[in-house]
């Protein structure tokens, strides 16, 4: 029995929106299919992490799957993009337009200043899998994780997070091995690979990561935003550079040198930047 008492921040149909003292756990919600993702689905996904990123409550978001399956009784964290959507073009939804819409999930996920912890109870394959190597931290069921890339099995290929950032996680070798022969990884071959935090008995799979958040909570709001930044903008190129520089900008709006220059534009004088010293080391 969790110890945990989430309250319901949305309701869905793809997907779960719960948060609890600090911590949001989105959850795919589609476990008869593996928790494959459609449009609807990605759409969804995108509005609970977009409240979650702009709820200054929230520290912590668990991206994680309800389960297990009513069919079988399998766990899966994401098999990726629901097949039956796929149209010519990209994942049909109910208004007819082909998307490829998941890429903009994984953007909101590196981009969020908030930690984001992939909570993983089964299956994580195809996109389902990128979505892990993109979240900043992820833990995995002892029992039940299995870890899979079947893109080049299906003809669709995630050529950035989900294979570049993977192969700074696990290496050029492993990550080519990962897509190239699409096998089966169980959560300790995972771990062993340093692509996964902390394999977790699946009992404890959610409290632990409960408790991971709460940890990372103790610690300094904005160095945990500079370090997430910090740790993004090598691989992130001027996106990365903008991202971090952004946020120098805004600490830099805190300051009363920045505010003297705002409000001598306001009162339509030349500003006093005498008054401040130059730092020269
Ligand atoms: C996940 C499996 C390995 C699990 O195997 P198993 O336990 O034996 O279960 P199954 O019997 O196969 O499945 C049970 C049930 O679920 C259905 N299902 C499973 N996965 C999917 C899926 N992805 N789409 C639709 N349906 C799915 C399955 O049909 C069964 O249904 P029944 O009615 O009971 O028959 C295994 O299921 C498996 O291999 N699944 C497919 C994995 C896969 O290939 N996924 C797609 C990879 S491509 C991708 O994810 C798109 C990536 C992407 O989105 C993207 C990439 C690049 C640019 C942009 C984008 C983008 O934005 O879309």
């Amino acid at each position: 029995m969790s110890k945990i008492n989430w309250t319901t921040v949305k309701e869905y149909t793809d997907i779960t929106y719960k948060k609890a003292n600090h911590v949001a756990r989105i959850a795919f919600n589609r476990p008869e299919v593996r928790n494959a993702f459609r449009p609807k689905t990605t759409a969804e996904l995108f509005d609970a992490l977009l409240h979650a990123r702009e709820d200054d409550d929230i520290g912590v978001v668990l991206l994680s799957a309800e389960g297990p399956s009513p069919k079988d009784g399998k766990y899966a964290f994401c098999s990726g993009g629901d097949q039956k959507a796929r149209g010519e073009q990209g994942y049909v939804g109910d208004d007819g337009v082909a998307r490829l819409n998941i890429l903009e999930v994984q953007r909101l996920i590196r981009f969020m200043p908030k930690v984001v912890i992939a909570v993983v109870p089964g299956w994580a394959v195809g996109g389902g899998h990128s979505l892990h190597v993109v979240c900043d931290m992820t833990l995995a069921s002892k029992e039940h994780a299995i870890f899979k890339q079947t893109d080049a099995d299906v003809t669709s290929f995630d050529g950035g997070y989900g294979s570049a950032y993977l192969a700074k996680m696990v290496g050029q070798k492993r990550a080519r091995e990962i897509f190239f022969l699409g096998r089966n990884y169980s959560a300790q071959e995972a771990f062993d690979m340093g692509m996964v935090n902390a394999v977790v008995p699946h009992s404890e799979l959610e409290d632990t990561a409960f408790d991971w958040a709460q940890e990372v909570l103790g610690k300094s709001p904005l160095s945990i935003r500079m370090l997430k930044f910090a740790f993004n903008a090598t691989d992130d190129g001027m996106v990365g550079q903008q991202v971090f520089a952004g946020e120098a900008t805004r600490l830099a709006y805190m300051t009363e040198e920045a505010k003297e220059g705002r409000n001598a534009f306001l009162e339509k004088r030349k500003p006093d930047f005498e008054q401040f010293k130059r730092v020269s080391n």
